[in-house]
């Protein structure tokens, strides 16, 4: 395995829940692999005022609860790791602060003999991604005078709407070259998401099959048991259209859709990703209505247990109208996916976690058999994201004996027979390519400005009438919606979830 370039990386937002939670985890677990450079430093940056070795003591417990580690060996490596780790107290806004972290990082420099070669991950609230770059310009700490080089790692939500993120683009890269610019989308680091590409472009078999010829429709469907936790203030701002379905889940679809690139480099995937966004059929308000359904939980049970309404979250307003969960039917314009539907769900506080694609086959012309699959296609490619990754291919088969009667079987292949290890955090794949420089699963601007004119029109509808249609279900549900009808392809609500009228149901 190729290793990255001797390097420091600056976290800003050091002392908050996705550092602690995800990424040095996910750098403790590189260390272990023996994947981090030979000469690597980790400066992490926040207002919170500590000593490095205080900080280091914190992400010694953090790191061992989340990884589950109790043996010695394990927590003196643990404790090794750490001493790569240093902390600065850091106020983003302070311009005269860059000046301070601009000194800590020669002084690493010089102690460590590491090149000038700087990876910045932002991991601070959305609203500092614009003063960062900006105070690390005025600093000149963007460009390196000797040759070396700079990365910059953005986290979601990259921003709000298509003008909001057409600005950050803009900002970023008038700071730093586009190729040096990492925005992150966590799906893609996922082992099972990166697998969808092998399964298609590498096995003859599928790509005949993978079209409106062969195809009837496309499920992906990713639903949490958790609520909204500790981010009540962003997620209610955000909702699930834009938590979810703008990012992850359009990735899912751009690598479920997109046409074989020209050569396997990051330019020709992500050309092939910007032109599925660039296709996706933008509805007018009146197919709105039929093909998008926004949910909203209440209060109910989750592992038995129970749970509060969303309206009574922590930092949530009593009266919100923010959605929890989508389901949604898409249609991409192009020759290969024209008339077929993609249909997603994704929603917090559902009956189980689960994040899984569905590649549902056309059936045979004629159905000759009894029980042939319940009148609909015997064939589906079932792609489980997570938990239980794995891939399954379902075919009709005679059951034994007299007659000719069908049952769908199965053939499953599970991950956990690939390896005794267990998969990498998608964070430990996405850290260690944008060290190497590879951006391949980083998002591009365009694709991303694309993605955007596909879910602003809805949010402005929604603006315009916030409580039109939402419809409430109870937490540990399976939500709101099912497709009624898988031939006529159409949207009901299960009646005892929603709280909308009947008349508001969707035919
Ligand atoms: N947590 C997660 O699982 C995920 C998070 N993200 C994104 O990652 C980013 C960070 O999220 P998360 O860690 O959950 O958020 P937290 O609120 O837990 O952490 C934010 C961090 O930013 C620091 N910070 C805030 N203001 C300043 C400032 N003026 N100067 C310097 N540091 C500052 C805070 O520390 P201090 O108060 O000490 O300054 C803290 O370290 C967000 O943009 C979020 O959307 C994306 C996907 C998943
Ligand atoms: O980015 C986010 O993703 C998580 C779900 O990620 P997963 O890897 O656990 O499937 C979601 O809970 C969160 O709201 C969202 O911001």
């Amino acid at each position: 395995m190729k290793k990255a370039e001797n390097q420091i990386l600056v976290i800003f937002g050091a002392s908050g829940d996705l550092t602690h939670r995800k990424l040095l985890p996910a750098l403790f677990e590189l260390y272990s692999r023996d994947l981090l450079p030979e000469k690597f430093q980790v400066i992490g940056a926040a207002r919170t005022p500590q000593s490095t070795d205080e900080f280091r003591n914190k992400q010694q417990a953090f790191i061992s609860e989340v990884l589950k580690i109790s043996d010695y060996s394990q927590l003196s490596k643990l404790a090794d790791f750490l001493q790569l780790v240093n902390y600065i107290d850091f106020d983003t806004d302070d311009a005269k602060q860059y000046q301070i972290l601009k000194e800590k990082i020669i002084f690493l420099e010089k102690e460590y003999n590491i090149p000038d070669n700087i990876i910045y991950y932002l991991a601070t609230p959305p609203a500092m991604y614009d003063i960062i770059p900006i105070n690390l310009q005025k600093c000149g700490m963007n460009v390196s005078l000797s040759g070396g080089s700079r990365k910059i790692i953005i986290e979601k939500p990259f921003g709000y709407d298509l003008e909001s993120a057409q600005r950050l683009n803009h900002l970023l890269e008038s700071t730093f070259h586009e190729s040096e610019i990492f925005r992150i989308d966590h799906y893609l680091g996922k082992e099972t998401v990166q697998n969808i590409l092998v399964l298609r472009f590498s096995n003859g078999i599928f790509e005949p099959l993978w079209n409106r010829n062969y195809i009837d429709s496309i499920e992906i469907i990713s639903t949490e048991t958790l609520g909204v936790e500790n981010r009540g203030k962003y997620y209610d701002i955000v909702g699930a259209l834009r938590d979810m379905v703008q990012n992850h889940l359009m990735q899912l679809i751009a690598f479920i859709a997109m046409e074989p690139p020209a050569t396997f480099d990051p330019e020709s995937i992500r050309d092939e990703i910007a032109k599925v966004f660039k296709a996706l059929h933008v509805y007018s308000p009146e197919e709105r209505v039929h093909n998008i359904i926004r949910g909203q939980y209440m209060e109910g049970n989750i592992d038995e247990k129970k749970v509060i309404g969303y309206r009574r979250e922590k930092n949530v307003a009593p009266n919100s109208n923010t959605e929890t969960y989508i389901a949604m039917k898409l249609m991409i314009d192009n020759w290969r996916w024209g008339g077929i539907p993609f249909f997603i769900y994704t929603g917090k506080r559902l009956k189980e976690k689960r994040t899984e694609i569905i590649i549902h086959f056309k059936s045979t012309p004629q159905q000759f058999f009894i029980g042939q699959c319940s009148g609909s296609s015997c064939n589906q490619l079932i792609i489980k994201v997570q938990p239980d990754e794995s891939i399954s291919l379902k075919f009709g088969l005679k059951i034994p004996g007299a007659g000719f009667e069908v049952k769908q079987v199965s053939m499953d292949f599970k991950y956990n027979t690939l390896s005794e290890e267990k998969l990498p955090d998608a964070y430990e794949r996405l850290l260690l390519d944008a060290m190497l420089g590879d951006s391949t699963l980083f998002s591009r601007n365009d694709a991303l400005e694309a993605s955007w004119k596909f879910i602003d029109p809805i949010e402005e509808e929604w603006k315009k009438h916030p409580s039109k249609d939402l419809c409430y279900y109870k937490a540990g549900s399976t939500g709101p919606t099912i497709i009624s009808n898988f031939r006529e392809q159409t949207f009901r609500y299960i009646r005892n979830e929603c709280e909308l009228p009947i008349q508001n149901e969707i035919q």
